[in-house]
Order: structure tokens, then sequence, then C-alpha cells
């Protein structure tokens, strides 16, 4: 099923023309990989795609609704119930603990209960951090840090979550326990996952892979092969980037 599809999509900021007629479709359940050079307009992408930003022309569709004919009240909906997303940053909250920063949606909604208490605990549990509930962020790694944003990026149960170079703060042993998450939040749980990153070796967990070239998509890789010649693959292909 076609969760995502943009048809000529442009964004100018101001006179500048960052996407200049973006064409894509997600299915349900892949792993999309965004890659290109600084300034090319991978989080441009991700954000219209996340429907944080909009359009400045073409058509987006989710779920075959088109975007533009959503309220702005039934979009907050979307993003708060349907989608996630994890940032290089991180963004926690630093007078939080572990558990509050996870649970900060429901906080947020003032509808925390029990069911979603277990449901934090059982997301800790599967992402290795369950010890670490009653710990600040400042007293957490990067690595840990950013499994507890995965945390509280999944823990309304998103259908999609947006991850935009989440690897890119963490150094090369965090950021493999942190992309093998989202590949195993992918694969077992079902998740369509769309990741911006820079980083290759990233990229070759990726199903798909769209490679951005000054905002138009220069290639739509899709991932046929083993991780390794995957990875071969695409360090090839990044010298046309
Ligand atoms: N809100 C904004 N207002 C004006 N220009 C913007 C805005 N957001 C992004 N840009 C510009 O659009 C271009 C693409 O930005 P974008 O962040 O999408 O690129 P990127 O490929 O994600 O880059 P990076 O890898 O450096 O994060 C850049 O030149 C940037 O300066």
């Amino acid at each position: 099923m076609e969760v995502i599809s943009g048809e000529k999509i442009v964004k100018n900021y101001g006179k500048f023309e960052v996407l200049k007629g973006i064409g894509l479709n997600v299915q349900d359940g892949e792993f999309v990989g965004i890659i290109g050079k600084s300034g090319s307009g991978k989080t441009t992408l991700l954000k219209i795609l996340g429907l944080i930003e909009s359009v400045t022309d073409g058509t987006l569709l989710y779920k075959k609704n088109e975007i533009s004919k959503l309220s702005d009240k039934e979009l907050a909906r979307i993003r708060r119930e349907e989608l996630g997303f994890v940032f290089q940053e991180f963004y926690l909250m630093d007078s939080l603990d572990v558990f509050e920063n996870i649970m900060l949606p429901f906080y947020i909604s003032k509808t925390v209960d029990d069911s979603k208490k277990e449901r934090a605990r059982v997301l800790m549990e599967k992402f290795g951090i369950r010890t670490l509930e009653k710990k600040m962020p400042n007293e957490l790694s990067g690595g840990e840090r950013q499994r507890v944003a995965i945390c509280r990026a999944l823990i309304n149960d998103p259908e999609i979550v947006f991850a935009d170079e989440p690897t890119g703060n963490l150094d090369s042993k965090s950021g493999k326990i942190v992309i093998e998450s989202l590949k195993d939040i992918n694969e077992h749980m079902g998740k369509t996952i769309i990741m911006v990153t820079h980083d290759p070796q990233m990229a070759s967990y990726c199903s798909r892979l769209i490679l951005l070239k000054d905002g138009v998509i220069l290639e739509d890789l899709e991932n046929n092969r083993n991780q390794e010649s995957f990875y071969q693959e695409i360090l090839g292909k990044m010298k046309e980037l």
C-alpha cells in the first residue's frame, strides 16, 4: 500500500529553489534512505514528507489524501498519531528523566495511563535502556540518548518513523546500535522508515535509497543485494553526487 506520494514537488525559500520537481512514492513497510551532499535538500524533503513543511508547488498525497485539502487540525492529528520523528540533536528535555522523556507526548496530551507506562517499559527493554529509566539525559551517552528519542518516537505506535541524520552526532559504535535499532523497527515492528543521511554506511541498511542532487532525484536505488555489495554500489554512486 502506498503511504506517501509526491508529484512534481517544488519548494522555494524566497527566490531560492531547494526542491525542483520531486516525484516519489513510499510503500508501507519500506526503509527509505535519502542521501545527498549538504544543501541538496534532504531535510527539506523529509520535512515535506513528514507534513511539517508545506510545498510551494506540486502534489503530496498521504494515504491517497491530498495534503493541501486537509485541515490544520487533521494534519496535526496525523503528525501526532501516525508519524514519529527522530532528529540528529535528540531533542530530549534536560529536566525530565528517561522514562518521562519517552512519555512526554502523553504528558502533553494529559493521557498518561498504566497501559502507556507499560508500553514505555517494553520499548525501553527492547532498546536496551530499561536500566536507565531514572537517569537524566546529561548522564547518558549520545547513543543512549538517541535510543531514548527512538522510544519516544515509537510511544504513540506510529505507522511511519522519520529520522533526520539519526546517527550524525554519534561515534561509529553508537551509530551502529542506533541504525540496527531502526532496522529492527522496520523489519520486526513493521514500521515504514524514511531516513536522511549523508553516510553511505548507514544508507546501506535501507531497502531503498533516493540520491538527491541540487534538489532533484538523481537516482532511486532498490536494495536487492546484500548489505556489503549495496554499500559498494552506494560508494560508486556517491561520486556522481
Ligand atoms: N527555512 C529555511 N529558510 C531559508 N532557506 C532554507 C531553509 N531551510 C533550508 N534552507 C536552505 O535550503 C537548502 C537545502 O537545505 P536542507 O536542510 O534541505 O539541505 P540538506 O541536504 O538537508 O543539508 P545538510 O546535509 O547540510 O543538512 C540549503 O541551502 C538551506 O540553506
